[in-house]
């Protein structure tokens, strides 16, 4: 078990964008699009990478060389993404949430230490309780009228390693968004010129954020429906900014577990259900990585969670910029994800087509793109689900698309990465793997008996 020293907290600061040049903006403002409305009531996301330091005869390497370097880099890199320094609001005579960002607002930044033997516990393979996450991630400044888009803490485990902890506010941004922030973060600091140079770095073009929120067009007035319904539904007139807070009681005994599915892995459940589907099945299964994945962990986690009910759902985000119509660029900044239900009957899922039973659910629920993103729009926005339809909703976070792995600030890849929020949404998170190789690895934070049971489910195979 780690050692259950605190973490200490050694310094909290602000870190503003630098103007790299005297036309540099100076400011930015945007209302929230439908995209970022449907996000405006969900926790945060709460990325948090791992990274070891490298052997070297400096034992202050961290304090003397990296973390200026990550501080300079840092600044640099907010002058490309102004909206994460700024805050959200929601005035009066405003009929959407407005993210503005004046010159002068600055991100949260918790420099932190903490004992070194938790380091390779955190970010090693075994299970971790799923408390332990918790203080090397930093607490969001928000109120009702006003809430900061991001902050950020780096914690050091001496001579070991460091994490860097995030938490965003889900309506600012998405996960192809907090990702490229990563990215560009980590490519300032690693091309970076030195410690103290304001000099602009340029980001390649797949990580340079397109600010354009009026770009997402919405000609049915959706976004207006929707946050009508907010203002409507929650209270008169009810503007907060806030979040809702995590569920009341945060199960005590979750524990957080990393499985890894390689390509020869992915083949294997395909080829299962090729072999597995019947003859009399006429339309073809959707047999991406991705649908695979996700219809296997579906599948092991209704058996080891001993679901009872009828049906079971898993809600997935479907990136929606190349999808629209018009469409917007792969770097547009701010939430484009439409959510999609899978939904399927738990006795299928538990029997022995249980893969091609959950494959099929998430191909129908793919299909319905093929009518648009917006398809049946006005319903969704106004009972986006009815959650007493199903005993249990699962979802996925993230993607293994995103490769966030590759997010390297100039000492190598993250030793791990966790989406430390899944906790508290009940989420199943997708990356690539921290092995590399075209593997995909989910996390999970459950019960102690159920994550036993899910991993001998896992590791025995179809
Ligand atoms: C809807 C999808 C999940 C479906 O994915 P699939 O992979 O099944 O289907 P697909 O049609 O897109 O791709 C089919 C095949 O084409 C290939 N392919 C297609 N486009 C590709 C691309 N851009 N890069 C790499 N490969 C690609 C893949 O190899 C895949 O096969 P193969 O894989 O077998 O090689 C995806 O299209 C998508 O939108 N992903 C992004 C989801 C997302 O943004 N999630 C974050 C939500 S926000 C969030 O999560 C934050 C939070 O709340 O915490």
């Amino acid at each position: 078990m780690a050692n259950s020293n605190s973490v200490k907290v050694v310094e909290v600061c602000r870190v503003a964008p630098i103007p790299s040049s005297p036309d540099s903006a100076t400011s930015d403002q945007s209302l929230l699009t439908l995209f970022d409305l449907l996000w405006l009531r969900f926790l945060p996301v709460e990325p948090l990478y791992f990274y070891e330091i490298p052997s070297t005869s400096d034992p202050n390497i961290f304090f003397n060389s990296i973390l200026p370097k990550l501080k300079a880099s840092l600044s640099l890199t907010l002058q490309h993404f102004l909206p994460l320094a700024g805050n959200l609001t929601w005035p009066q005579d405003s009929p959407k949430p407005i993210l503005s960002y004046v010159q002068g607002d600055a991100v949260s930044l918790t420099i932190a230490e903490f004992d070194a033997d938790n380091f390779y516990h955190l970010s090693g393979n075994d299970f971790v309780d799923a408390k332990e996450y918790h203080p090397l991630i930093p607490p969001l400044e928000v109120s009702d009228q006003r809430a900061a888009a991001m902050a950020i803490q780096i914690t050091l485990f001496p001579s070991r390693g460091f994490s860097i902890g995030t938490t965003m506010h889900h309506a600012v941004l998405d996960g192809k968004n907090s990702t490229s922030f990563f990215k560009a973060w980590a490519h300032t600091c690693k091309h970076g010129t030195g410690v103290g140079s304001s000099s602009f770095i340029s980001l390649p073009d797949n990580l340079k954020p397109f600010h354009d929120r009026t770009s997402l067009k919405d000609p049915r007035g959706l976004g207006e429906l929707y946050s009508n319904e907010y203002l409507n539904r929650e209270g008169p007139n009810n503007r907060s900014v806030t979040h809702r807070g995590p569920p009341k009681a945060l199960p005590q005994d979750q524990i957080r577990g990393t499985f890894e599915f390689t390509p020869a892995k992915v083949q294997t459940l395909r080829e299962h259900a090729v072999k597995t589907t019947r003859a009399s099945d006429s339309s073809p299964l959707h047999l991406s990585t991705f649908s695979l994945t996700c219809a296997y962990t579906w599948v092991c986690l209704v058996k080891a969670e001993e679901i009872k009910g009828e049906k079971t759902a898993m809600i997935f985000g479907v990136d929606a910029r190349s999808r629209l119509d018009p469409p917007v660029p792969e770097t547009y900044f701010g939430n484009c994800v439409v959510g999609r239900v899978a939904v399927a009957e738990t006795k299928g899922l538990m029997g022995v087509d249980g893969l091609v039973v959950a494959v099929k659910a998430i191909t129908e629920a793919l299909r319905s793109l093929e009518h648009g993103v917006f398809n049946g729009a006005e319903l969704w926005v106004s009972k986006f689900l009815d959650f007493s339809l199903y005993d249990k909703i699962y979802s996925i976070a993230g993607s293994q698309r995103f490769e966030v792995y590759g997010t390297d600030f100039g000492w190598g890849r993250p030793k791990k990465i966790e989406l430390v929020s899944i906790d508290k949404t009940d989420a199943v998170s997708l990356m690539d793997s921290k092995n590399g190789g075209g593997a995909v690895e989910i996390g999970l934070a459950l019960k102690k008996p159920h994550m036993e049971v899910f991993a001998s489910l896992f590791a025995k195979g179809l």
